[in-house]
């Protein structure tokens, strides 16, 4: 409860990475601040070289740590990523950029963010943080949880606030879920992932280009590769658990690799990947609904504990971390009265954590369904080209979800409208489709319909030539 100063109390259940970065939020409102994580110190775990995870860091996720003054010391870890290279099954790479101006995502090192984020929660006086400290149980009523140590002896805590930042199979929302009534739903997908790793050359130089997120998509499979800071590759295979359980021998994998990646094995090296495959076990993914957010004044779930989602649009993170913002913004809306603050953030924030749950999974249905390099290029270069011709009225779903804090239900609205438009366009007339696009989109513009051929040609070629010469640049 709050203390002799009236400071509140907030315990923040789960040291990730959602819950590291909300310790400084929080702790920068003046609470008393205590993480419990249940695993060991990261900081103190033996780093192993070439197996490090990275994830896309975006404009949500980097917002948020801005507002904690992280932002500057994280980019510095980062490699940006100016564009997706593609890699078709021929082994031809061709480099599509996110957009103008150095648009990028940030490629960022999944230990080393947790490490950054804890060393900043604990820079501030009013912060403490406790490992091998499992919630074991909580009482929404009164604010009491109980901790089991790796001693198996158990403390307890009586607190202002519980927060679940305790990741996609959280205790405190399975609390939840026997306390209110809890809307829960949640689907395991077919496909699971691998990581691999591409090294550094011979001479310690990239195996591929930099500053690039290569992508290989094949429909029913993809993958994936990252570059890290010494200079290798974080590479994720996304295939259907019934396909890596058929390739039981090194002949079968390499053949499959052959027949579906040829370019990749001389990166991942035949004898790496070989180890890997069948040394690893292919991880699930799960999406993970649920409603409300909180309960009463006393609790308060965010990340992937609220909204864990299938991992195909990078955004998950970046989602956890946007959670932190939108928390702040309502406890400062409503003066940290909790009672209030807490059903205003699950009002607020439920419908578009639900609507990035159902983006990624839109993502992992499009991409197993008709995403053969050569039909994503056209999409990703169609998308590109109305982008330039039209900034403010034609923005690429991936633009607004990954370059924007346009709401994620709006990214959804966004999206509808450009698929109306193009099915109404009737995408297999190519050239009618063009014009039809392009006159609905002149409509939508300048807000009249009647605007003559002569102007509209007239415009059109002004845009043209605009989109030829800045392509030319
Ligand atoms: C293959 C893959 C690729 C991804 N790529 C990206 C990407 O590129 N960009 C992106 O934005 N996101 C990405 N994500 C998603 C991202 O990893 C998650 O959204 C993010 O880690 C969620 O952070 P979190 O803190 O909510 O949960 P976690 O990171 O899961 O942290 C939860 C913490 O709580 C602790 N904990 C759990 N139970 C308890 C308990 N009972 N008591 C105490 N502590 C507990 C855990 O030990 C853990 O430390 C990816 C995910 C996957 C699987
Ligand atoms: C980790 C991370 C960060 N961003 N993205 C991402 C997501 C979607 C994208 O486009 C939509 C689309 C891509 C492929 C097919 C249809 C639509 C793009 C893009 O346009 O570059 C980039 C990923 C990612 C994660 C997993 C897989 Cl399998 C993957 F391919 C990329």
């Amino acid at each position: 409860m709050a203390d002799q100063s009236g400071r509140k109390h907030v315990a923040i259940c789960g040291g990730g990475l959602v819950g590291a970065l909300n310790a400084c939020f929080m702790a920068k409102r003046g609470y008393f601040v205590e993480v419990f994580e249940m695993r060991p110190d990261i900081r103190s775990q033996e780093i192993v070289r070439g197996r490090s995870i990275n994830l896309a860091l975006s404009i949500r996720g980097r917002e948020a740590l801005s507002r904690v003054g992280m932002e500057d010391v994280i980019i510095q870890k980062g490699i940006p990523m100016y564009a997706r290279m593609i890699h078709d099954i021929s082994g031809t790479r061709r480099p599509i950029p996110y957009g103008r101006d150095k648009q990028n995502i940030m490629s960022v090192d999944r230990r080393l963010l947790n490490e950054v984020l804890l060393d900043a929660a604990e820079e501030y006086p009013n912060v403490k943080t406790y490992f091998n400290h499992k919630v074991q149980s909580c009482d929404f009523e009164t604010g009491e949880i109980v901790f089991l140590k790796d001693d198996k002896e158990t403390v307890t805590r009586k607190v202002d606030l519980i927060v679940g930042n305790d990741g996609a199979f959280s205790a405190i929302r399975r609390q939840m879920m026997k306390t209110v009534r809890f809307d829960y739903q949640q689907t395991y997908i077919p496909h699971g992932y691998m990581e691999l790793n591409i090294p550094p050359t011979q001479n310690d130089e990239f195996a591929m280009e930099i500053n690039y997120l290569h992508i290989w998509p094949r429909n029913e499979f993809m993958m994936i590769a990252l570059p890290n800071l010494d200079k290798s590759f974080t590479t994720t295979l996304f295939m259907p658990f019934e396909l890596y359980d058929s390739l039981k021998t090194e002949e079968q994998l390499m053949q499959f690799f052959h027949d579906k990646f040829p370019d990749s094995i001389p990166l991942l090296g035949e004898d790496h990947l070989k180890k890997t495959f069948f040394n690893s076990k292919a991880l699930p993914m799960v999406s993970i609904k649920c409603h409300p957010y909180h309960v009463g004044s006393k609790a308060v779930i965010m990340g992937d504990a609220a909204h864990a989602m299938v991992p195909f649009y990078g955004q998950g993170m970046n989602c956890g971390f946007e959670d932190c913002i939108v928390l702040a913004d309502m406890l400062d809306q409503y003066n940290d009265d909790f009672s209030k603050a807490l059903p205003a953030y699950t009002e607020h924030r439920n419908p578009d954590a639900k609507a990035m749950c159902d983006l990624a999974m839109y993502n992992y249905i499009e991409m197993r369904a008709s995403v053969n390099s050569p039909l994503f290029l056209l999409r990703k270069k169609l998308d590109n080209l109305l982008y330039t011709l039209f900034p403010r009225t034609w923005v690429p779903l991936y633009t607004t979800v990954s370059f924007t804090r346009t709401r994620y239900h709006q990214c959804i609205a966004n999206r509808e409208w450009q698929d109306k438009v193009l099915r109404d366009a009737g995408y297999s007339a190519a050239g009618m489709a063009f014009i039809g696009v392009i006159l609905m989109l002149w409509a939508r513009l300048s807000g009249t319909q009647d605007s003559s051929p002569a102007e509209l040609i007239s415009y059109l070629w002004g845009r043209v030539s605009e989109a030829i010469n800045s392509w030319k640049s």
